[in-house]
């Protein structure tokens, strides 16, 4: 490890020329702007990596794995994992982020082969290990996904050819649980067969990935075309792709449909990637898909049938992303459902409109929608914060149970089983 003081046009072109630092494109005309005249470099050969770093008045900054990382003062002293202010049995911490000063800065900093350590005014010492840096900085995370997906329309989807998971597997196996999720969570629509057609065993399909969400339609339901409720859903109707919910606060996570019965015609389901559909307005009209991640609405439910009175009002946008990827991660789009707009002013309602088309205009290729009839014994789990369904009209005499799970608690049986999630 060395220290230099030079210029900063004679350090860049130094470590430009000896290959220290990887510049990305894109970072490099924000870096420039940033560099102070004169400037301390410490640079490092750590094993096969290079590491440099910087400390400046109100950041440290490391170069590493190809990676430039600006770190707040505040923010390294807060992750501090020493057992004093980390439990690592509990992963919880202890130290009280409040008390640390707002314009800490560290007394001295190195670097031992891979770790880092900050000693701080108060003598406390902190490490980190440089590929936990790079992981857990802002900069390593925006360029990772969450969740990788493989987006789809229905040639897509068919000729990946997914298998379904038979219902003694998928009950009794490791694996078959573990491929029926990542299956789940790559395409947002996943099969189960062979399940006995019973409300009781569909429960228990449920229950083994999953808590059961409880809602005002009950924890099990079982519907036909009765009118029993207040909602389209229970007549013979067509309805047009929905995803369902989307009139409370935090949408259903995952739908199950079981067929139970079905002496008729008609009655196919329909199936289409909301994400495939968005990604499609992102290319084309990038500043539509901004406006549907930024516009909030209303979307509600009001029952009042027999002795069902509901009320629901739930407020999102259409296109729910994370700030700091553009990764969408929730489509809320129920025209049905979708309530009175009365949160943006009209010139906003206008291009919100046009947005609406085009993402809906995407959502109705036929190219997109993937049909299927569901049949007792075959049982259909879909992210209902992703994928819409929807159904053709039907004739006859037709009973349909599932369910919906929390999403939560099927991402947590899928990050236990080891994948990512
Ligand atoms: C599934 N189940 C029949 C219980 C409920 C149907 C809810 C339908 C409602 N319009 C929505 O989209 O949320
Ligand atoms: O009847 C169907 O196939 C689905 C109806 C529906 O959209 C729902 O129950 O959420
Ligand atoms: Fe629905």
């Amino acid at each position: 490890m060395w220290c230099c003081r030079l210029s900063h046009l004679q350090s860049r072109l130094q470590d430009l020329l000896r290959g220290r630092v990887t510049f990305s494109a894109l970072q490099l005309p924000h870096f420039k702007s940033s560099f102070p005249l004169a400037i301390h470099w410490h640079h490092t050969a750590s094993k096969s990596l290079k590491c440099v770093w910087q400390q400046h008045e109100d950041h440290f900054e490391l170069r590493y794995a190809n990676t430039v990382m600006r770190f707040d003062y505040v923010w390294l002293r807060d992750h501090c994992r020493s057992a004093s202010c980390y439990n690592s049995k509990t992963h919880q911490r202890s130290l009280d982020t409040a008390s640390v000063d707002l314009g800490i800065q560290p007394k001295a900093v190195r670097l031992d082969e891979t770790t880092l350590f900050f000693t701080w005014p108060d003598g406390h010492v902190t490490r980190y290990d440089l590929d936990w840096l790079v992981k857990n900085s802002y900069e390593g995370q925006k360029q990772k996904v969450i969740q990788p997906r493989i987006l789809w329309n229905a040639e897509i989807y068919q000729k990946a050819q997914v298998p379904s998971v038979d219902f003694q597997s998928f009950l009794e196996t490791k694996e078959g649980l573990k491929n029926f999720l990542q299956n789940f969570l790559l395409y947002g629509i996943a099969f189960v067969e062979n399940v006995p057609p019973t409300q009781e065993h569909t429960e228990k399909l449920a229950e083994r990935i999953s808590l059961i969400r409880e809602t005002i339609y009950g924890r099990m339901w079982y519907f036909t075309s009765d009118f029993s409720r207040g909602d389209t859903a229970y007549t013979k109707l067509a309805l047009d792709r929905h995803t369902d919910t989307t009139y409370f606060q935090e949408p259903c996570g995952i739908q199950v449909f079981h067929c139970l019965k079905h002496e008729g015609t008609g009655g196919r389901t329909l199936l289409v990637d909301g994400f495939y559909a968005a990604e499609q307005v992102l290319q084309k009209a990038p500043e539509e898909f901004e406006l549907l991640s930024q516009v909030p609405l209303k979307h509600e439910y009001i029952e009042n049938v027999g002795e069902c009175h509901n009320h629901m009002i739930g407020v999102g946008p259409v296109l729910n992303i994370y700030p700091w990827n553009k990764e969408l991660y929730l489509i809320r789009y129920n025209n049905y459902d979708r309530a009175v707009i009365n949160t943006v002013p009209y010139d906003i309602v206008h291009r919100w409109y046009t947005a609406h088309r085009t993402l809906t205009t995407e959502l109705r290729r036929p190219e997109n929608e993937f049909w299927v009839k569901l049949k007792p014994g075959r049982v259909l789990f879909i992210d209902n914060w992703r994928v819409l369904h929807g159904r053709e009209s039907f004739t006859g005499y037709r009973q349909l149970c599932g369910c919906y799970l929390t999403r939560d608690d099927v991402l947590n049986t899928a990050r236990l089983l080891g994948l990512q999630a």
